[in-house]
């Protein structure tokens, strides 16, 4: 079986001992061996970062260009073998793996170009003949501690932007899904940067995540994942005086209106609940439905999500994967069963499936006759499982979707330009979509929630700067 080290200070380093990767959709297949970094050995790798933060943060946008440009350049060569290597581990279907792949080549692209245009601003002072000069420096040493659900594009759109700004990284992938970042940094430890600017510490998030949170020599820490570990690590890195944010849950409304066109309403609903097997903190979890469209659209999308084939992510023609593990599965049946007992109707789906091939299988659910008080529609799944809350009118609508303590991603399926443009202005939600599924977003314009999805400034696009910088003001007396 190959064994996959971690990469400290520029070098391939064995871990103290090593887990094996387990493809979800058939658990006879071991992908490999990951390393499992201790204590020590994050905290080199820390130090690592710390040490070669001046070159790197004084390195010429050039340079910085050059390493992101080449980055990308190889993703995109190998986004075949990326893509598969991510469906294999994670369980997305092979098509989506393959698009995070290439987004994750599009973010390093966009980020190579951030390089050259990162400037700053001056500004006439108050006082006579004095100038005042505006710019951004790096914060310094930015830990990451990502999820399994993207295992390449969020690491992808958290080390991009701390490179490009001049920041060095330690990063700590879940480690459920390894193989892809380490895949990433076998593509960067090719491509020129100095020794230390980049780390790889794989490892359980109470070890490995525990030392990257707590170390007085990370500036900031970028999370995304569960709600209780994003709090804990608030608490943590802000009780010592560090930047952080953090991206966490969702429960995503998506309403339909009477006047939506249906084919998209319910296209909207199968891609953004069940696609990516609901695995996605922009899933679609709550369906809100107005009352003279309702029974149709239950009806219609019931027959959609029925005809789903699930199975091997690999294999062609599967639409929804198998889930993450068995933990997971389990949280997402035991959701079903706790939506029936409090009176939802299972409308489809929610039972395990036994495939041929041994993996993590489940029915995509969907559970109509729902209330807003109802669990199923307060707490994230995280799974192929949605839920319908029929409601009266739009007013209802919009108050039964701000009617949650997440706020990531909501969407609105209507053709009234009164409505889209009302609930566009009055979504308590970091990301509104019109007409199309709450999951999926762009990779060049800002990502992040309100409420208790997120904390702190917002990811991707030129936004990410906010975090990953410091800004210094200069005061010039010219003589
Ligand atoms: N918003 C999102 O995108 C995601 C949300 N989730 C939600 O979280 C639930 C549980 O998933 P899970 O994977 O356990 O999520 P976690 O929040 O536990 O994991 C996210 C990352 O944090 C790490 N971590 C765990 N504990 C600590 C700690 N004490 N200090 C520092 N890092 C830590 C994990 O490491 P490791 O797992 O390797 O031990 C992983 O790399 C899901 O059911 C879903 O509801 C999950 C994934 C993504
Ligand atoms: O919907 C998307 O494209 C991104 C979702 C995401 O970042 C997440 O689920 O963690």
């Amino acid at each position: 079986m190959t064994k996959y080290d971690n990469y400290i200070n520029g070098e391939w380093v064995a871990g103290e001992h090593y887990v094996a990767n387990i493809n979800p959709s058939d658990i006879n297949d071991v992908i490999g061996e990951y390393a499992s970094a201790n204590v020590v050995q994050v905290e080199q790798a820390i130090e690592a970062a710390g040490a070669a933060l001046d070159t790197w943060a004084f390195s010429t946008p050039q340079e910085r260009f050059n390493v992101l440009d080449f980055i990308a350049t190889e993703i995109f060569a190998n986004a075949n073998a990326l893509g598969e290597l991510l469906s294999r581990e994670e369980g997305k279907t092979l098509p989506e793996g393959k698009g995070e792949a290439m987004r994750a080549g599009q973010i390093f692209k966009f980020f190579a170009g951030e390089a050259l245009r990162a400037g700053g601003e001056i500004m006439p002072s108050v006082r006579p003949g004095v100038e005042v000069e505006i710019t951004r420096e790096p914060v310094g040493v930015v830990g990451m501690i990502t999820p399994w659900n993207f295992p390449i594009a969020i690491p992808a759109w958290k080390i991009a932007p701390a490179l490009a700004y001049g920041n060095t990284v330690v990063i700590k992938p879940a480690e459920l899904v390894p193989g892809s970042v380490w895949s990433l940094f076998e593509i960067m430890s090719r491509a020129g940067l100095p020794a230390g600017v980049v780390n790889l510490v794989m490892g359980p998030g109470r070890v490995v995540g525990e030392v990257i949170t707590t170390s007085d020599k990370v500036s900031a820490v970028s999370f995304t994942g569960s709600v209780g570990t994003g709090h804990h690590i608030r608490e943590v890195v802000t009780g010592r005086g560090a930047k952080v944010q953090l991206e966490m849950g969702g429960k995503n409304p998506l309403v339909v209106l009477d006047d939506a066109d249906l084919d998209v309403a319910v296209n909207c609903a199968v891609q953004g609940a069940f696609y990516s097997t609901g695995q996605r903190c922009t899933a679609s979890s709550r369906l809100i439905v107005t009352e003279g469209i309702h029974d149709e659209f239950v009806a219609r999308l019931t027959a959609e999500v029925e005809a789903l084939t699930v199975g091997h992510a690999l294999h062609e023609g599967t639409q929804i994967g198998p889930v993450v593990n068995e933990t997971q599965l389990q949280q997402d049946l035991d959701y079903v069963d706790i939506a029936v007992k409090e009176g939802g109707t299972l409308a489809c789906g929610g039972s395990r499936l036994d495939l041929d091939d041994k993996g993590f299988y489940m029915a995509p659910a969907l559970i109509a006759n729902t209330t807003p008080d109802m669990r199923i529609n307060r707490e994230e799944v995280f799974g192929p499982v949605a839920s319908v809350i029929k409601v009266r009118n739009y007013e209802e609508a919009l108050q039964v979707a701000n009617d949650t303590e997440f706020g990531l991603s909501a969407g609105i399926c209507t053709t009234s330009l009164k409505y889209s443009s009302h609930f566009k202005r009055r979504s308590e939600a970091g990301m509104v979509m019109i007409n199309l599924p709450t999951a999926g977003v762009d990779y060049h314009v800002p990502f992040g929630g309100r409420k208790g999805s997120s904390y702190g400034s917002r990811e991707q696009g030129s936004y990410a700067r906010e975090f990953y910088t410091i800004v210094k003001t200069a005061y010039i007396l010219p003589l």
